[in-house]
């Protein structure tokens, strides 16, 4: 199976976590876009959803899926999302895709999270994917110095096209920090939303997953934290 035939797989498999009559927080990225493809198919037996970032906005409404703004939210069932890395315990890496920020958001307000992912995500030890922090473009060398202080090696998400800095859906850039080995993940999450400058995070291990169904050759793998 290739590797889109395995995110699609646990993609399905997450239209089972999917609550009739509720509101429903989306993801971002390639995996949560497979979700959105499934859950077009049943939009009639959801309220709506609240997206984790403008293109998961508009792959939504593209179906015909309601998309409302969080403010007009009281609480989300569920939150159902990819990830770059997730570990035996839940914590994951998340922000690849750049919408790390909104993506805590919704998760926070939700009372279940549902980490979608192919089996290559599931790690021993997060952090060989290198680390997205969303900062304020002001704090941006300022905060790269406090996490090269850390142990890793930050750099700045740039632009596809460019040299410039990356603008996430918030105005603010991020910094990718390879070279960590994230042992105790909720510390390393606590140290980094402590320096000022940073807004997010895409350690998600205080909010972790609840449940991951991991997309492999044998099929999808529930696993339970
Ligand atoms: O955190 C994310 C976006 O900010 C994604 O969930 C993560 O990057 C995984 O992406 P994909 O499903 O494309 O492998």
């Amino acid at each position: 199976m290739t590797q889109d035939e395995l995110k699609q797989a646990t993609a399905r498999a997450a239209i089972d976590y999917v609550v009739d009559g509720e509101i429903i927080g989306v993801g971002t990225g390639s995996t949560a876009n497979f979700f959105i493809d499934e859950l077009a198919k049943i939009k009639h037996r959801i309220k709506g959803t609240v997206a984790s970032s403008e293109a998961t906005a508009a792959r939504l409404a593209g179906h015909g899926i309601p998309v409302f703004d969080l403010n007009d939210v009281e609480s989300i069932a569920v939150y159902i999302d990819g990830a770059d890395e997730i570990n035996a315990q839940g914590a994951m890496i998340k922000g690849g895709g750049a919408a790390l920020t909104r993506e805590k958001i919704v998760a926070s307000v939700s009372r279940r999270f549902v980490c979608i992912a192919d089996g290559s995500k599931l790690v021993e030890t997060l952090g060989k994917f290198a680390l997205p922090v969303e900062v304020l473009p002001m704090a941006r060398n300022a905060v790269m110095r406090r996490l090269a202080a850390l142990g890793g090696q930050p750099k700045v998400r740039t632009k596809a096209s460019s040299d410039e800095a990356f603008v996430t859906d918030n105005g603010g850039n991020l910094i990718d920090v390879a070279g960590l080995s994230i042992t105790d993940p909720v510390a390393l999450e606590t140290q980094i939303n402590a320096i000022v400058g940073v807004v997010a995070v895409g350690l998600f291990a205080a909010r972790g997953a609840d449940v991951c169904l991991l997309g492999t050759a044998d099929g999808v793998r529930k696993l339970e934290y």
